[in-house]
Order: C-alpha cells, then structure tokens, then sequence
C-alpha cells in the first residue's frame, strides 16, 4: 500500500471517544452474541472486530454466545424436529449432545479462532469447564433444559486479569455430571450479575423489543422492568423474546447499569453502542 492510499483517520472522532472510553475502561462488557446475529461471515468479522477493539482499548469485554439455529439444522440433519416452550428448546438426551457439539464445539471455537487472529487471547468455556456454570433441572417438562444455580465468577475474573477474552457456551452441568441445555439469554443476565458487568448488550436479529404503532412495527426505545410482563401477555413479546426481556429484567434488578437489545446485522453495531448516547435499540431499565 502507498502512503497516498492509506485512509486518514479523522482525529477529532478519536476524541469525541474520550468520555466513552473514560466511562467503560476497565469494565466488564458483557456480550450476548445471538445466533440469530451470526448471519454471515462479513458481519461475524465485524461483531469481532468490535470486541476486539473493546479489549484494546481496555475494556474488559466477555463473550456469551448462542447457536439456536444451527441447533435447529443439526437437529434437522439427524431428522429431529425442535419444539420450543416459551423460547425454551424441549431437550432430550440426542437434543443435548447436539446443543453441546454445536454450542461448544463448533461455534465457541470459531469465535475464540478469530479473535486470536487479531493478536488476543480467546478461550472458549462451557459452563462444565471450572464449574463455569452449576445449573439443576428446570422443568420436567422440558428435558434436559438447565436453570442456573452459580456462576464461577471468580474463574471468570482470573482470565479478565490474564488479558483473555473469554468465549462462553451456555451449558451448565450439576453435581452428578449431568449437562442441562440454557438458554443463553438466561445465562447471559447470570453471567452480568455476577461479574457486576455495568453494561450487558444483547445482539440479535431485530432492532430492538418491537410493538405495533398503526400500520407500523417500531422500536420501543425504553422499557420498564414493570411492563415485561404486560407485553407477554398482551402477546407483543413472544417466542425467544421471552427469555430475552426476562433475563434483562433480571439483570437490571440486580445491579447491572444498562442492558441493550440491539441489532447484530447492523454493520459494526456494537461499536455505535458503545461510543454514543444515541441508542437505536431498547434499553431495559428499573
Ligand atoms: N415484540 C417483539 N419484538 C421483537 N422481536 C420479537 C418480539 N416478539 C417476538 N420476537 C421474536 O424474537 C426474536 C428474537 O429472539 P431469538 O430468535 O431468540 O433471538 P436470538 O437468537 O438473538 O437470541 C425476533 O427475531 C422475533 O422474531
Ligand atoms: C434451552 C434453550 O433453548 N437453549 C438454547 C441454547 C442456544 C441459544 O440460546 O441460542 P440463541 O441465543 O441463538 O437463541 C437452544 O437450544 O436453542
């Protein structure tokens, strides 16, 4: 590349991130990272370039991610059919081997390969691993969907100071060595409470938490921890919203400053997030 190829960076851009990074340096940034979000290879690279970024620029950013779709395909390829309960995978024994190959096996480690191509240090945790993640039984019904009971936050804190970031599947696993399948929504408000994340942010495949205006679905930019309930069962939150607002809820009354649901698909949206006061998504708030 010739100098006169070489794109400027615009200093005063650089500046205006002053009170951002003030505010965010050497905090826990907890990042959901949806499976519906992982929509192709372009905007994964962004997502991780983002992170990236973060942990540069001395943020201490921690990777929850989910699959659910590429769970649905394994389970199609073997001919098993998905059936969800309020955004919850029943799980039998083949559904939680398959949850397991495509959580920890396939998508943790194509994460923590890309962000070591950067120059930093990744490592992908299932919730087993260091006893990541407890969890017990949640409903019979369900199979082997897990309910957390404790985080190993103190494990968690140990790689932060090691200058990894680390790359969590939401599998827990109790006593006995039996795996139980989470939703990783769930276990990303867990994992935010724990570390005392001061910010949590959701990516997903839609632009926030929508409601019907007239003709039109808009972005609800604000919403109480109060009023959850009501749009569930006025039937305006449905299907893997449900444990996405739950779990932000359960975040917000327990401490964690600013939860955001925002759109994964939007080139580099998470950076936008971060660095202005102008969120396009919905902020969950107490
Ligand atoms: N009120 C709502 N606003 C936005 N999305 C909703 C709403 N109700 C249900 N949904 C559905 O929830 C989906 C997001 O949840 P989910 O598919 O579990 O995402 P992810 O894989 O990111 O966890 C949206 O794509 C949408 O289909
Ligand atoms: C119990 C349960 O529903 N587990 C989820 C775990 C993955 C997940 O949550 O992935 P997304 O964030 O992409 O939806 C599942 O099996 O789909």
């Amino acid at each position: 590349m010739s100098r006169t190829d070489q794109k400027k960076v615009n200093p005063e851009m650089l500046v205006e991130m002053i009170p951002f990074l003030r505010r965010y340096h050497k905090k826990v940034i907890l990042i959901k990272y949806g499976g519906n979000a992982m929509v192709n290879d372009e905007l994964k690279k962004q997502v991780i370039e983002d992170i990236v970024l973060m942990k540069y620029m001395g943020m201490y950013p921690v990777i929850i991610h989910g699959g659910g779709p590429e769970i649905t395909s394994m389970l199609e390829l073997i001919g098993k059919k998905s059936t969800f309960v309020e955004g919850l995978r029943v799980t039998d024994k083949e559904t939680m081997i398959v949850s397991e190959m495509v959580l920890s096996g396939k998508i943790a480690k194509d994460l923590v390969a890309r962000i070591s191509s950067y120059g930093i240090k990744s490592i992908g945790l299932s919730g087993q691993d260091g006893g990541l993640i407890v969890a017990g039984q949640k409903n019979p019904e369900l199979g082997y969907v897990g309910e957390i009971k404790t985080i190993n936050s103190e494990l968690i804190n140990k790689l932060l100071s090691e200058d990894f970031i680390p790359v969590i599947s939401s599998i827990g696993c109790d006593e006995d060595g039996n795996r139980y399948n989470i939703n990783a929504d769930e276990a990303a408000g867990k994992i935010a409470i724990e570390l005392k994340a001061p910010v949590q942010i959701m990516l997903t495949n839609i632009e926030g938490v929508m409601k019907s205006q007239g003709d039109e679905m808009k972005v609800i930019p604000r919403m109480n921890v109060n009023e959850i309930d009501d749009y569930i069962e006025e039937g305006i939150i449905t299907g893997g919203m449900i444990p996405k607002v739950k779990g932000c809820a359960e975040s917000v009354k327990n401490g964690v400053e600013r939860v955001y649901i925002i759109d994964g698909r939007k080139s580099h949206s998470l950076l936008s997030e971060i660095f202005s006061d102008l969120h396009e998504g919905t902020i969950i708030y107490q």
